[in-house]
């Protein structure tokens, strides 16, 4: 039987209850009926406190060296694995992707720790030639201060450890607000970071309602830097009260990202990986496959190919070995995809596969959508146009890869994309003309490895880039050093 704990923001190395006294329930989307745990609902008197322990934490923790903050966070990566299977069980619990998926996600999130404590001893500038021959002239970087974190619920171990160790090891101190959806799972991320010994104010969660914590996070005087994952709407919001306050910023927002089935692409391979690229996690990724673009010459034939596994995926708790898609994250998400799908059907796309709410007692109680593949999509459609972050695919037909190329870039968003194909022109072709910051080739528009830069153009990014070496630009400022003896 599992019994739901209350779970504490953590300011100045301590565990506080909120000064509202009022906490909120996380619910099992598997099973609305199933409290996950109790997380806090904070007041701005809450954010303060945070904001003052990091601002006091700032100086000690940047005069230590990188390779002793990179010491913590090793530290933390190990308490990480030692919890990973609890923290995965947690994080399906929570927000309902497979165990599986839950597992590889906090793999992933122990790497990259790693990866940023082992970035504590590396570069961080390069001696520049003077035209003065007695001068030595370098660039050094600062941190920024304090940097405030706001993350969303699909990536709930991942996306914050890929924020907040690279903003630690370059020296910054953290203000985190998870998603209230996904609280609990980031509270025991924050458990190991206690254990771990970081110094008292150096990291700090406050948990809340995203309007008013969050946002006051971005208009905060004393956060010098906001890295943002989540809506484009609430995206720019954030970047415009940062930009009016002379903070720094990054977005990192929404996606509708296209796959490329070329006419002498390799069928099998490509419909494993619209599956895999639309449909795991539900769906809900910012790099997910949302638009199928085939060639007319191979397209009944992926179509055929495709209904034919889409059918046969099995819905169910993340928690059953026996099930490859379980719910959307919340109420919000599920109320949120099936208007899509209604709305998609009444602008005249043709439902070929899947549409409704998961059939079946044991999903009763829970947020499923069957997998839903759609026909006759035309560009200008809401569901070709706008993020849907679902179990929905939209396949279109074209004639030629100009064709292809021009309704894959006929969106506002341009994070990922990706083309099967086997002839080298047309992947050159592909990756010179595509309006997309993450391109791949044979290969399934999701999945980021975390020692390579990550974002998008338009308006799925604010320009910068996480993760990789690429984050030191973000988390960091350039000094420029002139040296005269
Ligand atoms: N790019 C991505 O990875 C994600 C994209 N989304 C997209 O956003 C849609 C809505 O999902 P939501 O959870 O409502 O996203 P959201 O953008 O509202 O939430 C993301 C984070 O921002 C916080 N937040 C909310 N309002 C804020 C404000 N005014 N100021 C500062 N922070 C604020 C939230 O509490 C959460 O921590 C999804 O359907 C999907 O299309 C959602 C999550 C992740
Ligand atoms: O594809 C991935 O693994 C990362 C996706 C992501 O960053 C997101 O959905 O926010």
């Amino acid at each position: 039987m599992f019994e739901p704990q209350t779970f504490l923001n953590y300011i100045g190395g301590e565990w506080k209850a909120a000064s509202s006294n009022m906490v909120e329930a996380s619910m099992n989307p598997a099973n609305r009926h199933e409290t996950v745990g109790y997380i806090q609902q904070s007041t701005l008197d809450d954010l303060e406190e945070a904001v003052g322990a990091a601002k006091a934490a700032k100086m000690g923790w940047r005069k230590l060296s990188g390779p002793a903050r990179g010491e913590f966070l090793f530290k933390a990566a190990n308490q990480v694995e030692q919890r990973l299977d609890e923290i995965a069980e947690m994080m399906t619990r929570e927000m309902g992707k497979t165990l599986p998926e839950a597992k590889g996600e906090t793999a992933r999130g122990v790497a990259i720790l790693r990866y940023y404590a082992g970035e504590g001893m590396r570069s961080i500038g390069e001696v520049i030639p003077s035209t003065d021959s007695a001068a030595l002239m370098f660039t050094s970087r600062a941190p920024l201060g304090v940097v405030g974190v706001i993350t969303p619920w699909n990536f709930p171990v991942a996306i914050p450890i890929w924020k907040m160790a690279p903003a630690l090891i370059y020296g910054n101190t953290v203000v985190f607000k998870p998603a209230q959806e996904t609280a609990v799972t980031a509270a025991l991320i924050m458990e190991c970071f206690h254990a771990a010994g970081l110094p008292a104010g150096v990291i700090n969660m406050v948990t809340g309602d995203g309007g008013l914590i969050g946002q006051a996070m971005a208009d905060h005087p004393d956060i010098q830097g906001i890295t943002f994952t989540g809506s484009n709407a609430v995206g720019k919001k954030v970047g415009q009260s940062a930009l009016a306050r002379g903070a720094k910023y990054q977005l990192e927002m929404g996606g509708k990202n296209p796959v490329i089935v070329a006419r002498d692409a390799d069928l099998d391979l490509a419909v494993d990986a619209t599956i895999s690229g639309g449909l795991k996690s539900t769906g809900q990724k910012c790099t997910a496959t949302s638009r199928v673009i085939v060639h007319t010459e191979i397209y009944e034939a992926f179509k055929t190919k495709l209904l034919d596994k889409v059918q046969n995926i099995r819905l169910g708790s993340g928690l059953e070995t026996a099930t490859w898609m379980g719910p959307l994250a919340s109420e919000k998400q599920y109320r949120t995809v099936l208007s899509y799908i209604t709305n998609g059907v009444e602008e005249g796309g043709t439902l070929l596969c899947g549409g409704g709410k998961g059939q079946g007692q044991d999903l009763e109680a829970g947020y499923f959508v069957e997998p839903t593949v759609f026909e006759n999509i035309s560009s200008s459609m809401t569901i070709a146009q706008e993020e849907i972050f679902g179990p929905v695919l939209a396949l279109m037909k074209v004639d030629s890869l100009e064709e292809a190329i021009e309704i894959a870039n006929d969106v506002k968003f341009g994070l990922s994309a990706s083309i099967f194909t086997r002839d080298i022109s047309t992947m050159l072709t592909f990756l010179q003309d595509i309006d997309a910051g993450m391109v791949r080739i044979n290969a399934e528009s999701a999945g980021v490895e975390l020692q390579a830069p990550f974002g998008g153009v338009k308006q799925s990014s604010s320009g910068s880039r996480e993760q990789g070496q690429a984050a030191i630009d973000f988390y960091t400022d350039i000094k420029t050093v002139f040296v005269k003896a």
